[in-house]
Parts: C-alpha cells; sequence; structure tokens
C-alpha cells in the first residue's frame, strides 16, 4: 500500500517561539519530516520570531540540532536538509512591543496562505494577536494556532477566547490538542463509524463500563514549574483525555467535516455528571532508587499538586446512562501505555455449566505504543475436556495489517500543521468546547482546594495508588494491566 501525500498551497508560516522547547523538540522536527515528505510547496517559508538576537543563518544551525537531537534514527537525505533549511528565516520579534514586526510584516509573501502559530505562554496569545491585527497580518487568509494550556480555569480560557475573538474569527483560531492528531485516535472515528459491527452495540444496553488509561513512565521533563501549577488535572484530563471521552462516547456526527464533529463532541462534555469526590484517587510518585520524587522534581517540598489521577465518570444521555467510564493517567507508572477498553457485558444467560465460567468481549484500541485493535472474543478451550470457555484476543496490530506504511504515519504535530495549512479545523478544539471542558473541571479542583484533600504517594514504576484499583473494586470491576 503507498501513502497518498495530498499536497498543500504555498504558504508562509511564522512559528512565534520559535527558539523555545516546543518549537525545537516538535514542531521544527515535524516541518522537516513533512518536507522530507515531499509536502511542502514551492516557495513555502517557515519564519521563527523570537525575542533573542539570531539571523538567519544561527537559525538554521538551532534548527539543524534540534532535528538532529529530536527525529531519532529518521531517514534523510543531505539534499533535503539543504532545501528545507534554506525555507527558514528569523526575525527578533517582540510580542509585547514594537521591535521586529514592521519586518515581519515586510517578509510576508502576497496571496499565501499565512499561519502564525502561538508556540509561547498564554498570556502572550492577547498581545500576539493585537499586534498581528496593527501591523496588517490578520486578514481573512490569516489562520493562528494555540498551543495548550488554554487557560487554567473557565475564567482565563473565556479570556483568551475574547483576545483572539477581537481580531479573529472563529474559523481562523486553531487550537491545538496534539492528541486529535494522533492516527489511532483518529481511528477510533473509523471504528465506530466506518463499520457496522460496533455501533449498534455502542451503548448502555451492551456495554458495561469503558476505560481509558494514558499512563506515562515519564516525570515532568524539566517543565517542572508549569506542571506543579497544572497537576494532571489540569494538564492531561481536562484536555487529552477529554478528547478521547468524546471521540469515544459521541452520537455519529453527520459528516466528517469540523463543526459536525465539534457539535457533537460539545454535547458529550456537556452531559457529563459532576463527580462525587469519592470517585477520584489523586496520587503522587515517591522516590525510586535513583529516581527522585515528584516533590524533589518539581523543587517543591509542600507540593499537593496531583501526578496521577483517576477518576469514575457518568454520562447523563439516553446512550450511556448507567454505563461508567473510568479515567486515569499518570506520570512515571510501569509503562508508556494508553489505550481505551471497551468492556461488554456479559451475555444476558449462560447455556453452558457453570465451570464453562461467565465471560465478556473486551474491545481494546491501543493507542500507543503497539497501535493496534484487539477484540476479545470468547471460544471453546481446544481438547477433549468439555465446553470450557476461553477468551482469545483478535489482534489486529496496525504495522502488521498495514505493512511498513503503518509505521511512517506522520506523527501528530506533522499532520495537525498540515491541516492548518489546508484549512480543516475538523482536529481542533472549537472556543466553546475547551470552555465547557473547563466549566466541568473547575468545580472538581475547587473542591479538593476548599477541603484541603492530598494527594496519595504511590510507587514509581507502578500502576498508581492502591485505592486506584479500589474505585474499581469496589464496583466488581477491574483495571486492565498497565503494560506495553
Ligand atoms: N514544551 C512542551 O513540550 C509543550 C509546551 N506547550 C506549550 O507551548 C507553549 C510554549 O512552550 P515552550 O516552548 O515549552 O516554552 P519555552 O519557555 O521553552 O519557550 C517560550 C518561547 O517564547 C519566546 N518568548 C518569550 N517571551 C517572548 C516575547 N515577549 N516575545 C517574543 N517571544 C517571546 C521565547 O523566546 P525568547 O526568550 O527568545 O524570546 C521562546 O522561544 C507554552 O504555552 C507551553 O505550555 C504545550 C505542550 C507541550
Ligand atoms: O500535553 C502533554 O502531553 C504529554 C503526553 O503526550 P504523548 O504524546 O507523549 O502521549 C505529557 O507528557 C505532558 O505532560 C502534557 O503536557
Amino acid at each position: 500500500m503507498v501513502s497518498r501525500i495530498i499536497p498543500v498551497e504555498a504558504f508562509d508560516l511564522v512559528v512565534f517561539g520559535g527558539t523555545g522547547d516546543l518549537a525545537r523538540r516538535k514542531i521544527l522536527p515535524a516541518l522537516f519530516r513533512r518536507y522530507c515528505a515531499g509536502q511542502m510547496p514551492e516557495g513555502a517559508q517557515i519564519i521563527g520570531a523570537a525575542r533573542s538576537e539570531m539571523d538567519d543563518a544561527q537559525f538554521r544551525v538551532f534548527v539543524t540540532e534540534a532535528i538532529a537531537e529530536f527525529n531519532g534514527d529518521f531517514p534523510y537525505k543531505d539534499e533535503d536538509m539543504q532545501g528545507f533549511l534554506s525555507i527558514l528565516f528569523y526575525i527578533t520579534v517582540d510580542a509585547l512591543g514594537d521591535r521586529g514586526w514592521t519586518e515581519l510584516a515586510a517578509k510576508m509573501q502576497a496571496d499565501r496562505v499565512r499561519a502564525f502559530y502561538f508556540s509561547v505562554g498564554p498570556s502572550l496569545f492577547g498581545p500576539l494577536a493585537e499586534r498581528l491585527h496593527t501591523y496588517g497580518m490578520a486578514d481573512m487568509n490569516t489562520r493562528i494556532v494555540v498551543e495548550k494550556p488554554f487557560g487554567r480555569d473557565l475564567e482565563t480560557a473565556k479570556e483568551l477566547n475574547r483576545s483572539l475573538a477581537d481580531h479573529f474569527d472563529e474559523h481562523q483560531v486553531y487550537r491545538i490538542d496534539h492528541y486529535l492528531g494522533k492516527e489511532t485516535v483518529q481511528n477510533l472515528m473509523a471504528i465506530r463509524f466506518g463499520n457496522m459491527l460496533f455501533e449498534p452495540l455502542w451503548n448502555s444496553q451492551y456495554v458495561d463500563h469503558i476505560q481509558i488509561t494514558v499512563a506515562e513512565t515519564v516525570g515532568v521533563q524539566g517543565r517542572g514549574e508549569y506542571y506543579d501549577r497544572a497537576g494532571a488535572m489540569r494538564d492531561m484530563v481536562q484536555n487529552h483525555l477529554m478528547q478521547l471521552l468524546c471521540l469515544i462516547a459521541m452520537e455519529p456526527p453527520s459528516r466528517f467535516e469540523p463543526d459536525a464533529v465539534r457539535d457533537e463532541k460539545l454535547k458529550v462534555i456537556r452531559a457529563l455528571d459532576p463527580v462525587d469526590p469519592g470517585d477520584i484517587v489523586r496520587g503522587q510518585y515517591r522516590a525510586e532508587g535513583e529516581r527522585q520524587s515528584y516533590l524533589e522534581d518539581v523543587e517543591n517540598p509542600q507540593s499537593t499538586t496531583e501526578s496521577f489521577i483517576a477518576l469514575k465518570l457518568h454520562l447523563s444521555n439516553w446512550r450511556w446512562a448507567g454505563t461508567p467510564f473510568y479515567l486515569r493517567t499518570g506520570k512515571r507508572m510501569r509503562a508508556r501505555s494508553s489505550e481505551i477498553a471497551v468492556v461488554f457485558k456479559e451475555t444476558p444467560h449462560s447455556i453452558f455449566d457453570e465451570e464453562a465460567g461467565r465471560h465478556r468481549n473486551i474491545l481494546t484500541i491501543r493507542l500507543q505504543p503497539n497501535e493496534g485493535i484487539d477484540l476479545d472474543v470468547t471460544i471453546k478451550e481446544p481438547g477433549p475436556g468439555g465446553m470450557r470457555l476461553v477468551d482469545v484476543p483478535l489482534d489486529m496490530t496496525f504495522t502488521e495489517a498495514l505493512g511498513p506504511d503503518a509505521e511512517q504515519v506522520p506523527d501528530a504535530y506533522e499532520r495537525l500543521i498540515m491541516d492548518v495549512v489546508r484549512g480543516n479545523q475538523t482536529l481542533f478544539m472549537r472556543g466553546d468546547e475547551v470552555e465547557a471542558a473547563w466549566a466541568w473541571t473547575d468545580p472538581i479542583i475547587a473542591g479538593w482546594e476548599e477541603r484541603g484533600d492530598k494527594p496519595l504517594p504511590y510507587d514509581t514504576g507502578s500502576s498508581g495508588p492502591v485505592d486506584a484499583l479500589a474505585l474499581m473494586h469496589r464496583d466488581g470491576r477491574r483495571w486492565r494491566e498497565v503494560r506495553s
């Protein structure tokens, strides 16, 4: 099977914060991979912009080093590297002053798609939007890309939305949630809405419960100051896990189009019930051997921020009333493993002897690593020992089923940046979605702040605090093992 590279229009892409960590780690290496894939049209310009003093040549060295550090063993030809470097430029710009703006405006080409990636702290979103307008770069062909965190609560998210709306229409604003750009996350929609098999069973009549796990082995990775102000709830649940929940729980949109998809996701968030404090477990990782504790990592011995959270959620709508959703995410866990498991109910009646046991089908969507789908199916255990039942997985690992092409799928940032250039907002969050997610999150955080709740310690390399296991055990259910 041969991957299709869909060409994009010629564009000017300005990366504000072009010297920052996210640009180095993700954005610039992703753009290089798209260049190598042949997707950058003739005449494209990528312009780094930040306060640091640099010229084009120095920026090109900076990008070459970033690619070497963060593109792993990605194979490329020297001519591709030279070609890519030739479309890179740098302008010293102050988001809070006037420096560099006239020069930036002069660098913009006529009749090009214009995209401005705000890879800077959210306090600069408003000032950047305002200056784009003042210096004549905010016309209707302009697109702006903003990073998470999109606020730290409903009020700040509304404020950010307002500051962007002063100068840009909603159709020009691309709010990144990089989970939506992951290939397997998009596959969730293909599985649900491209097959007849699952949808009739996709409701509380047949589904016992759904588990969503995003387990990480990494700690706060040098972002301690930000993370300690955020915690797992703001850093992961309000955005990434919420998006996964939306895709798994939403009604079929009429078309795979931005507003049709985003309307359905919004309905899911609005249908979420408030969460009982007893249905939440927060944790903080302890030191282990050479590895520091969370408190040491964030250099805050008094911190009560959670590096792990597990929650049981309910949706008040016809499809899901009575089916709990269990979500968990944490850092420094046993394995890097993200998956969604749809656990179906047992058959209403067993025709077999008691010793055959009771079994249930589980559809597991493995998001990362080892992307694929498993469907646990119950069959007869082979042999003469009577009718004993056993569960076997129908395993579809994408790299095995689809061949080498499945290994070369673009990473989330590649896909999303190209979608910005194409003008396709389907995989970006709309302002009202973000606000609805904060409206649900805020009272939960306020509750534990008012009560002074403290996170429970958990061992580095574990599955989180034991109380998280109890959250399911008391319902007669259990988490799937965290393993890669
Ligand atoms: N790093 C990551 O893995 C992730 C980051 N994010 C988000 O992305 C955004 C950027 O993060 P990150 O790259 O880590 O942050 P960094 O602090 O590493 O980079 C910030 C960038 O902003 C520039 N900058 C700061 N002030 C100004 C100014 N007044 N005018 C112009 N440029 C300015 C800095 O350059 P200079 O000092 O040269 O001006 C630098 O390039 C943040 O909102 C972050 O939360 C989201 C997900 C992951
Ligand atoms: O947005 C974030 O995501 C990463 C996890 O992303 P993944 O693609 O590696 O699964 C997380 O580590 C980080 O804390 C968070 O800000």
